[in-house]
């Protein structure tokens, strides 16, 4: 993919939305909503089933117009296309990011260095549909002939965070009774806590690892083997138990893995996106193969909405412009995920690999330093616990944080008010971060308490919300497979939009290189072998010196 040919910050655009964002410092978005009726209305755009009202945003239309035409300078729609039809949109690795093959249902090929993806995306859907039936209907059994009770997945970042989220997303849609656990990191207290829970006659292990070079799931997946084994006393067993996820088959046949418990991955799927892939499998497992079409479906009208609506009704498009609005324009360092649904407990930690990992850079795409601010710190958490906790911060801290509160219009398990109160909760924080309260309005209520005058000058200030905060409100009917796999295919293109306007790369992640490096080193040194390896620094060394003489190993 040719870098853009212009920076970014000389854009006649982006200097267009500099006069704005000065124009736009004293206004207030409670006056905007007072004086047009219509904003709410304006500002609400619908696809793939989920509804988004982006009203309560420090935007007017000339802001909204201005976005999108520094989007048009930024070749967006050329970019999309050539990310949907498979160029190498991942230019340091020379690869194209074909996550929207994997939940694309039509049969039109796509070739990748001469291999028909589409092919091999329908014949491992087949081969998945194969186990997850047969886990089922309790055909395929463990090797005392017990059906399977429990999954054990094990595997890190993109092969972890996606599966964990929608399988418990789905929750609702179980079928079978099957238990998932998920162990990612190199914690023996994950490990250890998971097989406790688990009987090896009665447990299936899915290794999920694109490289299967990972030390945390190659380390965890070496446990959990030696603890199967030791019941099962049999070699021949692990066939029954063991299943891996990889692009790298002879590396899991070394492990151990009967070459026909093996799936592919393919290096045009990137980790962060690969939960559409097998590795998906302890989703099937969970909920069955139809719901997990579903899912794939419910992405696939995402990509759709992408490819086809206009840029102003565009739901990536607006939430990635919106973005770039608060972190290239009102220096807003982060942005918060909010979703108010329990099975939506995840998603934060879901999107901040998906959006940190892949904007998380600093130079452009032909490695010259990027000069203007790339991706926000991603956080966040389910409502209405941060309400109790940091949406104080938000409310009245000193930093700008746009969030995006999340919300299904009806819930799974109607119990008294709740999900009426859930649903007042959301609306009163995003109304409450929009208007917020004056010294006035301070004022008043705390005269109304009775309270003598010097009291009120003394604590009033401290009760004024300074409002103006901007937020999203996302909404879908329920929480469906078809509902998760759009919502998750959104955010996927709202990170690909951004890293078109900051001219990243944002399929690689180099950065997370360094720190595997610098363990190799340091591991030996903690187990006291005599590597004959160099101090590093001496805090390290410290810290080093401080484990082994606490017995760490
Ligand atoms: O699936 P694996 O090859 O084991 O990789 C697992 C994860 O680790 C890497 O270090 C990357 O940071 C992630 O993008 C990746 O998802």
């Amino acid at each position: 993919m040719p870098a853009q040919p212009h920076v970014l910050t000389s854009t006649p655009e982006w200097q267009t939305l500099g006069e704005l964002r000065e124009r736009l410092e004293t206004v207030v978005m409670k006056d905007l909503f007072r004086d047009d009726p219509g904003r709410a209305k304006r500002y609400f755009i619908q696809g793939a089933g989920l509804s988004l009202d982006f009203s309560k945003n420090r935007i007017t239309d000339g802001v909204l117009d201005a976005l999108l035409a520094l989007a048009d300078r930024c070749s967006l729609a050329d970019r999309r296309d050539a990310l949907l039809r498979g160029d190498h949109v991942n230019v340091t690795e020379d690869r194209p990011a074909l996550h929207t093959a994997l939940r694309n249902p039509g049969n039109d090929s796509i070739l990748v260095n001469g291999q028909d993806v589409v092919a091999e995306v329908q014949r491992t859907l087949a081969r998945m549909e194969t186990l997850v039936s047969g886990v089922l209907d309790q055909s395929r059994t463990g090797y005392t002939g017990k059906p399977f009770t429990d999954v054990v997945s094990i595997g890190i970042g993109g092969s972890y965070l996606g599966p964990k989220l929608v399988g418990e997303a789905l929750q609702p849609y179980a079928q079978g009774g099957l238990r998932c656990h998920y162990v990612a990191n190199i914690d023996g207290t994950e490990i250890c806590e998971t097989l406790r829970q688990a009987n090896p006659e009665t447990t299936l292990f899915l290794i999920q690892s694109k490289s299967f070079r990972t030390q945390e799931t190659l380390e965890n997946s070496k446990v959990a083997r030696s603890w199967f084994l030791k019941q099962a006393q049999d070699s021949e067993a692990i066939s029954r138990h063991f299943m891996a996820v990889t692009a790298n088959v002879p590396a899991a046949q070394d492990f151990g893995i009967d070459p026909d418990n093996v799936f592919p991955m393919w290096d045009w799927v990137g980790g962060r996106y690969s939960l559409w892939s097998a590795i998906g499998l302890p989703i099937a497992l969970t909920v069955g193969m139809d719901n997990f079409r579903e899912l794939l479906a419910g992405a696939h009208a995402m990509d759709q909405h992408f490819q086809d609506a206009p840029a102003r009704e565009n739901l990536p498009v607006i939430m990635a412009m919106l973005g770039i609005w608060y972190n290239n324009f009102w220096g807003a360092e982060t942005h918060a995920i909010l979703p108010y649904d329990h099975y939506l407990r995840s998603l934060p930690d879901h999107l901040q690999q998906l959006d940190m990992e892949s904007n998380g850079k600093s130079v452009t795409q032909s490695g010259e330093a990027l000069g203007w601010q790339s991706g926000p710190v991603i956080w966040g958490g389910v409502g209405a616990n941060g309400q109790h906790a940091y949406h104080q911060l938000i409310h009245q801290g000193t930093r700008l944080i746009p969030a995006d509160f999340i919300i299904p219009l009806t819930t799974h398990n109607p119990v008294a008010n709740h999900h009426a109160d859930l649903f007042a909760n959301c609306l009163s924080q995003s109304r409450a971060m929009m208007a917020g309260k004056s010294l006035d309005e301070a004022t008043a209520e705390l005269r109304a308490e009775g309270m003598p005058e010097a009291e009120v000058a003394r604590l009033a200030p401290h009760k004024v919300i300074p409002g103006n905060k901007p937020s999203n409100t996302l909404t879908m009917a329920k929480v469906t497979p078809h509902s998760v796999g759009a919502l998750i295919a959104l955010y996927e293109h709202r990170t690909f939009v951004q890293g078109v306007i900051w001219d990243v790369d944002s399929f690689d992640q180099w950065g997370v290189e360094l720190g595997k490096q610098l363990g190799k080193g340091i591991l030996p040194r903690l187990l006291g072998e005599d590597t004959g390896q160099q101090a590093s620094d001496s805090s390290t060394d410290q810290l080093i010196a401080l484990f082994r003489s606490a017995g760490g190993a």
